[in-house]
């Protein structure tokens, strides 16, 4: 028999492994896997569109940040969050985190170019 024949193979399955035996709580952390995995694909799909966007400004003369875009869509992410019962305060942090990260990196970009 080869060596590696009982050798089990690597466990490669990232399906979420309940924490908890409570049927209730399963169900709600179930529901939150699924959104927190929709997150991390939706911020993937931006940081891929913002990388090209930094790729274009930096072979086209163009500044890293333009403040102006950012306030209008600021002012239009408030109203939403507004709209959805979610904190605008809230809601407008979370995406003065990820801006601030994407002319951080469109920085880069320049300066590399
Ligand atoms: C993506 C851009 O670059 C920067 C990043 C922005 C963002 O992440 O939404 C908005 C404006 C710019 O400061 C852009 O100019 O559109």
């Amino acid at each position: 028999m080869p060596e590696n024949a009982s050798t089990p193979a690597p466990n490669l399955d990232i399906t979420p492994v309940p924490s908890t035996p409570d049927p209730v709580l399963a169900g709600f952390r179930s529901s939150i896997d699924n959104i927190d995995a929709a997150l991390i694909h939706m911020l993937a799909e931006r940081f891929r569109i913002t990388k090209a966007v930094g790729e274009y400004k930096a072979t086209h003369a163009l500044p890293a940040s333009d403040p102006g875009r950012e306030e209008r869509q600021i002012t239009r992410l408030r109203k939403l969050a507004e709209e959805s019962q979610l904190d605008p305060d809230f809601g407008e942090k979370f995406l003065r985190f990820i801006i601030d990260e994407v002319i951080r990196h469109h920085e880069k970009a320049k300066a590399e170019a």
